[in-house]
């Protein structure tokens, strides 16, 4: 029998097929993903609950002219494939491939570029009002959002604009009862009532309420269903919206059995679906520090609590749900609402613990200013995936937390250099401190196997010397000063280089600072965030402040946006990788 996927290259091809065609075509790209994904990595569930959904859109509207957006964009490998890259898949999410998410520059059939959540329905309704103004009447709008991602505010406050538009769009709702963990709040709980009582739908629907038509709940599996509802859809102008129910993981069993592990299962066999896990020799991951030190501290401080927007598993607070499932809050895909919570519960002498991901909270940077800042209320901040993360890429990298962190007053800013700085930042923090506290940590794993040692307080405000030398001094933050101690053991004349682990981006250890500015006059600092704004930028001012005329070289992220690859890759695009760092430091010596 012949293989149709084979013979489509873009969806001009897929509109050729029969309609009895699609369903082997959607067990032929299911097989195409899951082949792919299994030796390449990336995000495996969503995409192939979408499958049929992606078949159907295709072939129905006139895409790339009628436009489709895809929220957060990890479920769009389907889209792509039949979107012109199929024979150039197996670089997803690769160094030089193409990107794991939608994005405008690699396509003309990705409409939106996105990565982080919610955006879809602001996107599709500019653009469908932009269509309008330009007399464009016939021309469809499509956004693809998730369960999960609809009870964000951004998609909130779309809906409430599109409902008064009379734009042509179709918000398709893609609702399988999961973002990366079980979703969560009210609008599950309704859109489940709704799933089993057609009533609810009819009566007392919060979508019509809003203005649009809708339609719903269907089987999103079931292409006929699927392609009857969209065409009667197609002929009705004004906003709409369509129910659909999916199952995530679909047609892999054990994507479907583990959903949140197969949200990004990492390497898998793909006929037995059976994860191929890397050993990490004993190893933890920051994360994981993270969720079992809170753990720790919350048994001996009982105000202790803990907030998490969507990312449970991601951040570790899952250990602290499972011991204090009253004092853990998932509050879905909600950063703003995260802080402010956090601000509202430290108002109430609480220990809030407000875990993030570093590119996540730039959604919530006025809660931070306003609601935390501004009152100097003591929230603490774990921010996750500082730094570069990866395979991810551009939308994800935790690059700027240092840079619009750094402007703002009260906040205390930490870069623990390994575990058990980590650790002990933690403890110090949920101590008792006056202001507002900021502790960033990448991903991945750390180099420390007995990292579970006694608390220690840190003083907030002191960095530590790392290494003596008389000729140039470098000051690093964070876990790169692992590296950055390599490095300068490979420099000929090593014994020259001083080198200062600063901790703290704010407050600086001025005391120690002056010291140094006296005794060197070739200073270099290191850190993981951009170069601009950030760490070096902070040196810099204190040495414009002080009126000393040291030489200061600043290594960081450059400013440029930083695409996918390995860590291993973008570390040597950026000269952060050992070799970068000890040629720089080779070069600098004299
Ligand atoms: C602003 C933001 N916060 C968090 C995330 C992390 N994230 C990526 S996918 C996802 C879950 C999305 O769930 P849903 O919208 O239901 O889509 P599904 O994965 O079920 O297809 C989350 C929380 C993100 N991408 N953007
Ligand atoms: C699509 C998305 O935003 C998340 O799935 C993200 O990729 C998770 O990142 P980690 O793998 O670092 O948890
Ligand atoms: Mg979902």
């Amino acid at each position: 029998m012949k293989n149709l996927l084979h013979h489509i290259k873009y969806p001009e091809d897929l509109r050729k097929l029969n309609l009895d065609e699609l369903p082997k075509l959607a067990k032929e790209l299911r097989e195409f993903i899951i082949d792919i994904v299994a030796t390449k990595e990336g995000h495996l569930g969503a995409s192939l609950g979408v499958v049929e959904l992606t078949i159907a859109l295709h072939y129905l509207f006139d895409t790339p002219n009628d436009i489709l957006v895809w929220d957060v964009g990890h479920q769009a490998y389907g889209h792509k494939i039949l979107t012109g890259r199929k024979d150039i898949f197996h670089t997803n999410r690769q160094f030089g491939g193409i990107a794991g998410f939608p994005a405008i520059k690699e396509s003309a059939f990705d409409a939106f570029g996105v990565g982080h959540s919610s955006t879809s329905i602001s996107a599709v309704l500019g653009m469908a009002i932009a269509s309008n103004l330009k007399g464009e009447r016939d021309k469809h709008h499509i956004a693809v959002i998730g369960d999960a991602s609809i009870a964000s505010g951004m998609a909130f406050e779309a809906l409430n604009h599109a409902g008064v538009s009379k734009a042509n769009i179709l918000i398709i709702l893609n609702d399988n009862a999961i973002g990366i963990d079980p979703s969560v709040g009210a609008l599950k709980e309704y859109l489940t009532k709704v799933k089993t009582d057609k009533r609810l739908a009819v009566q007392n629907n919060i979508i019509k309420a809003l203005n649009f038509d809708y339609s719903g709940p269907i089987d999103g599996h079931d292409l006929p269903k699927l392609i009857n509802e969209l065409n009667r859809l197609k002929t009705i102008k004004g906003p709409k919206f369509l129910h659909v129910i999916t199952k995530k993981g679909k047609g892999l069993q054990k994507a479907e059995e583990d959903q949140v592990t197969y949200h990004s299962p990492g390497k898998f066999d793909k006929i037995s679906g059976e994860r191929i896990i890397k050993n990490e020799e004993g190893f933890t991951k920051y994360q994981d520090v993270f969720g079992k030190t809170i753990v720790e501290l919350a048994r001996e401080n009982k105000d202790i609590v803990a907030i998490t927007p969507a990312m449970l598993t991601g951040s570790s607070l899952k250990y602290m749900l499972q011991e204090y499932p009253n004092r853990t809050f998932d509050v879905g895909i909600a950063e703003q609402h995260a802080v402010t919570l956090a601000a509202g519960f430290a108002t109430q002498g609480l220990v809030p613990f407000c875990a993030i991901y570093s590119t996540f909270l730039q959604r919530a940077y006025d809660q931070v200013i306003h609601d935390v800042a501004l009152q100097n209320l003591p929230v603490i901040f774990c921010i996750d995936r500082a730094g570069l993360v990866g395979e991810d890429g551009a939308t994800h990298h935790g690059v700027f937390d240092i840079a619009y962190l750094r402007a703002i007053p009260n906040l205390i800013i930490v870069s623990p250099r390994n575990e058990i700085e980590l650790r002990n930042i933690l403890y110090t923090a949920q101590l008792g401190l006056e202001n507002p506290i900021a502790i960033r940590y990448p991903r991945g794993y750390g180099k420390i196997k007995e990292w579970n040692t006694p608390f220690q307080k840190i003083e907030i405000g002191k960095g530590e010397q790392l290494k003596e030398g008389n000729s140039l001094a470098i000051l690093s933050v964070g876990t790169l000063s692992n590296l950055v101690s390599e490095a300068i053991q490979l420099a000929t004349n090593s014994d020259e280089i001083a080198h200062f682990d600063m901790r703290f981006v704010k407050p600086l250890d001025e005391q120690l600072l002056h010291k140094i500015l006296k005794k060197y006059k070739r200073i270099i600092t290191v850190e993981d965030g951009t170069v601009k704004g950030g760490f070096g930028s902070a040196i810099l001012e204190f040495i414009s402040e002080h009126k000393y005329k040291n030489e200061v070289e600043l290594l960081g992220v450059p400013d440029e946006f930083i695409e996918h690859g390995s860590m291993k890759d973008l570390l040597k695009k950026v000269s952060l990788d050992l070799n970068g760092l000890s040629s720089f430091i080779q070069k600098k010596r004299h």
